[in-house]
């Protein structure tokens, strides 16, 4: 008698991620949200009963990709304040208008915009750095997508929150509203070591011991932060946060671009974590990420889009082709970062980075079913003959089909089902007029 399952996933390739190996016409075989074998096409057929049968005759299909760090709201900010570099764009564009915008439904609004491209980009899960967490959580769990959401901490009023302890209270408390919910986890996100107190980060430090949550903090973003940090505390920025006893696995650094030889020798010997965002990192003229050399070393990495204000785009098959493209110009060595690779550090090594590599991050019986479908049949992505090497050098998220995320289709045949669109467009217009027309200092 056949096993009666949720549902049968056909593909012509699947990159399960927990090898090295592409599978040939398997199946991924789902019930109650998790991924129960994966098995060839024709003993699928004979072993399962599914309640819904997809067949994927010309496709990949991959582990959901995982944006390791972005702003999901800053979606509404997309092209305001370009070709700045990184303090001018934040200091005389960015953090004026979110000292004056700013508001659940400006965070609830642009996080479903966020929600609703990174899907139909392959993205199943998100890791978010933004104020008002419980709008993004409401956005994030309307379009059934995953998220890892900061407890965000800067020492400045806005207005979210007036001192550091307020920012806490309140996303400690938005965490509470949240325990149980299977696809919303919490991190603590001090926003960088420029704009956040040894005394704070200090409990940032005991919270996260205490509740055992990752700490996503941007770092050594600019050369300027390190000649600040040196000045003002007369080290770098790293070698503060070791001396606080913030580096280590909880740990994911945003960014980490300006690494000398020690910086990256505590970062391995910490086991941090670090998120790699090459297109903010080009945009905003950071400079260059010595990624290789991380790998090298054994240190995890993952990618990021980083807000859609400098990027512009949410889109991890841009991050990963660059990310490949750079770590080869970068080290001078072409060999760096092979594909097979790359779709690694946007899946499994980013659910490591959040902790959440026993759940997600591979498509292994097990886990959540998050998984990608992505259509190598059109001419522009033929002949194929490494599917894997076309995830990162050819395919484009236009080639996205199909996503799921614990099972629930929320992507199907390019399009979002049951979403009102109409709805969110509109909010999307009403605050575009409002930014457009808002008042300049
Ligand atoms: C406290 S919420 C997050 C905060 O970070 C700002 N931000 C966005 N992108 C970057 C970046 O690349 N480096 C530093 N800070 C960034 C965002 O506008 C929010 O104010
Ligand atoms: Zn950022």
């Amino acid at each position: 008698m056949p096993e009666a399952i949720d549902l049968l996933i056909e593909a012509r390739w699947i990159a399960t991620v927990d090898s090295d190996t592409t599978l040939n016409n398997h199946a991924v075989a789902v019930h109650n949200e998790r991924i129960v074998a994966v098995l060839p096409t024709r003993e699928a057929r004979a072993r399962f009963a599914p309640a819904r049968h997809v067949k994927l005759p010309g496709h990949i299909l991959i582990p959901g990709l995982i944006n390791l760090h972005t702003h999901a709201a800053m979606t509404l900010m997309r092209g305001i304040a370009d070709d700045l570099p990184l303090m001018d764009w934040l200091q005389k564009h960015i953090w004026p208008i979110e000292g004056t915008h700013m508001s659940p439904q400006f965070v609830y609004d642009g996080t479903r915009l966020a929600c609703a491209e990174m899907l139909k980009g392959g993205i199943t899960c998100f890791n978010d750095m933004y104020f008002y967490p419980d709008a993004a959580a409401s956005a994030a769990s309307e379009f059934g997508m995953r998220a890892t959401l900061g407890i965000t901490t800067l020492e400045f009023p806005t207005p979210y929150a007036s001192d550091a302890a307020d920012y806490i209270s309140k996303g400690l408390a938005v965490r509470q509203d949240w325990l149980g919910n299977p696809l919303i986890e919490f991190c603590l996100a001090p926003h960088a070591p420029y704009t956040v107190s040894d005394a704070t980060f200090e409990r940032i430090l005991t919270l996260s011991e205490q509740l055992n949550l990752p700490i996503h903090c941007h770092i050594h973003e600019t050369a300027q932060e390190i000649a600040d940090s040196l000045q003002q505390h007369g080290q770098r920025p790293l070698q503060r946060l070791r001396k606080l006893g913030l580096l280590g696995p909880n740990l994911i650094g945003v960014h980490a671009v300006h690494l000398n030889d020690d910086d990256l020798e505590l970062l391995a010997t910490t086991s941090s974590n670090i998120a790699h965002c090459p297109t903010s990192n080009l945009k905003l003229a950071s400079g260059f990420a010595p990624v290789a050399k991380m790998r090298q070393m054994g240190i995890n990495v993952g990618f990021g889009t980083d807000g859609a204000a400098s990027n512009n785009r949410l889109d991890m098959f841009a991050e990963m082709r660059l990310a490949a493209l750079l770590a080869k110009g970068v080290s001078g060595n072409a060999q760096a970062l092979p594909a097979g690779e790359v779709l690694r550090m946007a899946t499994l090594d980013a659910a490591r980075a959040l902790g959440l590599a026993d759940k997600i991050g591979s498509i292994t019986p097990g886990k959540y079913a998050d998984l990608c479908a992505v259509s190598l049949s059109p001419l522009e992505t033929r002949p194929c003959f490494d599917p894997v090497s076309h995830i990162v050098n050819v395919a484009g998220r236009e080639h996205i089909t199909h996503v799921w995320v614990a099972g629930k289709c929320c992507v199907d045949n390019k399009t979002l089902p049951n979403h009102p669109q109409n709805d969110l467009e509109s909010a999307v217009a009403l605050w575009q007029n409002s930014l457009e027309f808002r008042q300049q200092p």
